[in-house]
């Protein structure tokens, strides 16, 4: 945006699609003709301003889709608070669709921050539900890679008491960064998680980044549930990163085959990874929906703040869809 001449900001118009991964939302703007013609300052503050959940309007992030000079198009993903984060495997099957939509083709690359990732249209998984396979790498041990203070190279199913003195856990970057543990349904239903995750984002001497955290019951060798406090946002309906980081956990932890495919349950519906743990390389298939929630314009005063939500164009069948998937999801948790 640029100050006219009287020292004021333009307000600025930008077309979105609000599009969502297993309820995991976001706005959609492409900028793969003509980059917004804004400062990186504000770039995080529009996303601070649009995300920020005031009635209907808001979401957990936005997804910036741009050119990429090695691959298809480029994902940015900045979350509500306006920080800017590495990956995000929900959003990358929005993207990958919205794409593969505008490019006309089935299997693309999208570039992310730390990687090239593999985007495929899948079969659907429930009736018309736009699906899509993408690739969740690289994936990190390392805890400096999250960062992590600690003498400890790696954390791997072990006890940090400054978090916990009964739980278990896992530190993973996918490549951003996660803590997982698995838990029982009764530790589930309490607040450690939210006691502990406001604790690692907030001021700490272990997670300087924060770090996202993420709840796992084991309902059985092919079922998980997962639940994420998500730096950045707070608790989602689900994140794709930390559904990929917990199946491999769970691999770990169950002694699953090398290339299990786990259903894994969320707040927001059910999406399936299927796990690579080679002993050349380790990543994740993310496969799970990417659907159309509805196209808006929004008109956006950063220098007043101010931000105004135009009319909304829905995708009433996408959306009818989508709750029919989650009422079928329902039935299955509640039968398994
Ligand atoms: N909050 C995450 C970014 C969004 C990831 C999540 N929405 C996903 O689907 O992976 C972070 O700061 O690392």
């Amino acid at each position: 945006m640029k100050d006219t001449c009287e020292g004021r900001y333009e307000a600025v118009e930008i077309r979105a699609i609000k599009v969502h991964g297993s309820s995991n939302d976001f706005y959609l703007i492409d900028e793969m003709s003509r980059e917004l013609a804004i400062t990186e300052e504000e770039r995080s503050a529009l996303s601070l301003a649009v995300c920020k959940r005031t009635g209907e309007d808001g979401a957990d992030g936005i997804l910036f889709v741009q050119a990429s000079n090695t691959a298809d198009a480029k994902m940015r993903v900045f979350n509500a608070d306006g920080t800017e984060a590495s990956m995000c495997g929900n959003g990358l099957r929005c993207v990958g669709r919205y794409v593969s939509e505008k490019l006309g083709k089935d299997e693309l690359i999208i570039e992310t921050m730390k990687a090239d990732l593999a985007v495929k249209r899948e079969p659907e998984i429930y009736q018309d539900i736009p699906t899509f396979r993408v690739e969740i790498s690289p994936v990190l041990k390392s805890t400096k890679a999250l960062p992590m203070n600690t003498e400890k190279d790696e954390i791997i199913q072990e006890r940090l008491p400054f978090l916990d003195d009964e739980l278990i856990f896992t530190t993973l970057s996918v490549p951003n960064p996660h803590l997982v543990s698995i838990v029982s349904q009764e530790v589930l239903a309490s607040d450690k998680q939210e006691k502990i995750a406001k604790y690692v984002n907030g001021e700490n001497e272990w997670f300087p980044d924060g770090v996202n955290v993420s709840f796992i019951n084991v309902m059985s060798d092919k079922d998980i549930f997962v639940r994420t406090y998500e730096r950045g946002v707070g608790f989602t309906n689900a994140c794709g990163t930390a559904m990929s980081a917990s199946s491999l956990v769970t691999k770990w932890e169950r002694s699953l085959e090398d290339e299990v495919l786990l259903n894994v349950y969320n707040p927001g519906g059910m999406v399936k990874c299927q796990v690579h743990d080679m002993p050349e390389k380790t990543w994740i298939d993310l496969i799970g929906n990417a659907t159309y929630e509805y196209k808006q314009t929004i008109t956006v005063d950063l220098k007043h703040r101010e931000v105004q939500f135009g009319n909304k164009e829905i995708h009433e069948e996408e959306v009818a869809a989508y709750h029919a998937f989650v009422n079928h999801v329902k039935e299955i948790v509640g039968a398994i």
